[in-house]
């Protein structure tokens, strides 16, 4: 961490060991992604007796990775897609230092250029690291934002994009959407594509679907609240060889157990306890994705609060969204990026040339003198195969050599399951605490409120999951730590408090 204004959330104080205690608890985790992996390990690390319950064979959710056949038959490394793993994601950090104190399986990627379809072009590449002399630097050298849209910008609009807090930028903006948003502080056209589309269909909703309380926070998280600059990092390796093989590892020397393959359908009380499809545990953590979750609340009648029921069967799931990998005959050009982003170019989000960063895909192409190109395609509205032919179409056009190149094998994931940011549901977003005693929730689309988001928002509710049941049986919890809670500059929240 290098932000001086980063913020650390105290862990809550108790007993260090829960095999101290008379009777040592015991957790089920239902899902293995990120937040049930951080709950796991912050309950885990304190004695307590977990069991993780995963539907998938391998661990990670929806950064799991796996390996898959080309229809030649050789096997490669596949995964849900490239992840950009940002250094202001303090608690997923916190999470992958148990396995790999020096995170020395990640490596940054230098730069991350935009491009729209008039070919213009921004870069994060050289850009000061202190806000806000990152965000004029940016918007001062953007070919899509001149001298002119900066005067032009409606500053007492735009001020809560500088002078974010938790929940109150929510009350402030949920009920807006990105779009609209975006119109009313005059932000110029060209710009939108390029820097706030992206970022709005990263959370794989369109701008006009997403709440512009969640672009702000977003804003903040990545850019005007930390410091840490807009480097990030990217595994050296495929996601499970990478991370959480070696996590898995460090868990089952706590003891923790892990039950892959298999779906929870039920939770159910027990007395004073509770069970999960028969596993008796004191405590529960739901650390499904949505319609996991919601599948679980539905054949549960235990779980038995009506407001409750319905926020949880209230959340909403993105559209779909396309990755679409493919393994070719030809490297791409040598100064093509890691990772490209695009703005108007749709339905093409972005590129991502695996060989440069990740060591299975890099020595499949030095054996194959080719290339492993990724494509993804947020917030689709198109039916796949129409999509594929398009995204191809677009990577031909920007990466003009893999026009000739032959497709040697091919890797698509067309899947809906990222929880849908939308205009006005903060309000109504469960919460980690659940009104039953011994069950709380973690995951992406579950509410804390801090300033995170996606990987970073599942780790910061997994850790908080596991110290509100370490609480509950007096054991010491983990410290959260966040980029600043508030904007950084007085003035701006002075202004954004005068825009009401
Ligand atoms: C293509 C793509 C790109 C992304 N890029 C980024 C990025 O660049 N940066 C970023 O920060 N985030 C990114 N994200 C978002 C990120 O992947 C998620 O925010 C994060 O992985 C969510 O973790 P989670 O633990 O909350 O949920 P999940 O990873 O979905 O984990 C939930 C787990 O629960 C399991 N489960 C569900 N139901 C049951 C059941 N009944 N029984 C047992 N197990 C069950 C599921 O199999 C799953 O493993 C991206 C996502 C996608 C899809």
């Amino acid at each position: 961490m290098t932000d001086r204004r980063a913020v650390r959330h105290r862990a809550p104080v108790g007993a260090p060991d829960a095999r101290t205690l008379p009777h040592r608890p015991e957790v089920v985790v239902v899902g293995g992604g990120i937040a049930g992996l951080t709950a796991a390990t912050g309950l885990a690390e304190r004695g307590v007796a977990v069991t993780v319950v995963e539907r998938q064979d391998e661990l990670g959710g929806r950064v799991s990775a796996w390996t898959d056949r080309l229809a030649d038959g050789s096997t490669v490394s596949m995964s849900r897609g490239f992840h950009a793993f940002f250094r202001q994601y303090y608690n997923l950090r916190a999470l992958l230092r148990r396995a790999d104190p020096g995170l020395s399986r990640l490596r940054p990627v230098a730069d991350y250029p935009l491009v729209d379809g008039e070919g213009r072009r921004d870069t994060f590449r050289g850009l000061p690291s202190t806000p806000p002399w990152n965000a004029l630097a940016f918007a001062l050298r953007s070919p899509t934002f001149r001298v002119r849209d900066l005067l032009r910008l409606n500053a007492r609009a735009a001020a809560p994009l500088a002078a974010v807090s938790v929940p109150g930028t929510y009350d402030r903006l949920d009920d807006v959407d990105a779009a609209t948003f975006l119109e009313r502080i005059n932000f110029p056209p060209a710009a939108r594509h390029l820097a706030f589309e992206v970022f709005s269909r990263s959370f794989f909703a369109p701008p006009s679907e997403m709440s512009a309380a969640e672009l702000a926070t977003m804003f903040h998280l990545y850019f005007l609240g930390s410091s840490e600059g807009l480097v990030f990092d990217v595994p050296d390796s495929a996601y499970d060889t990478a991370l959480w093989e070696p996590l898995r590892a460090y868990l089952a020397g706590l003891g923790v157990r892990f039950r892959t393959g298999t779906e929870a359908g039920v939770v159910a009380r027990d007395g004073s306890r509770w069970s999960v499809d028969g596993l008796a545990a004191d405590g529960v953590v739901l650390a499904a994705d949505v319609s996991g979750l919601q599948s679980i609340v539905s054949a549960s009648p235990d779980l038995a609060d009506g407001d409750w029921r319905s926020r949880v069967l209230g959340l909403r799931i993105a559209p779909p969204f396309l990755v679409h990998r493919l393994w070719l005959d030809r490297p791409v050009a040598p100064d093509r990026p890691a990772f490209l982003a695009t703005g108007g170019l749709d339905p093409l989000d972005n590129i991502s040339v695996l060989d440069r960063y990740e060591r299975e895909a890099a020595t499949w192409a030095a054996e194959h003198g080719g290339s492993v190109v990724e494509l993804h395609a947020y917030a689709c509205a198109d039916e796949v195969v129409a999509l594929r032919e398009q995204l191809v179409d677009r990577l031909h056009r920007l990466y003009p050599e893999t026009a000739g190149a032959r497709i040697v094998g091919e890797l698509v994931q067309w899947r809906r399951d990222c929880p849908l940011f939308g205009v006005g549901d903060f309000a109504r977003r469960p919460r980690v605490r659940t009104p039953f005693d011994g069950v709380v929730l973690a995951g992406d689309g579950i509410r804390i409120d801090l300033p995170v988001a996606l990987m970073e928002r599942a780790a910061a509710t997994g850790w908080h999951a596991a110290n509100c049941l370490l609480a509950r049986w007096g054991l010491a919890g983990h410290e959260l730590t966040t980029v600043p809670v508030r904007g950084r500059f007085a003035p701006l929240r002075a202004l954004a408090a005068l825009g009401g």
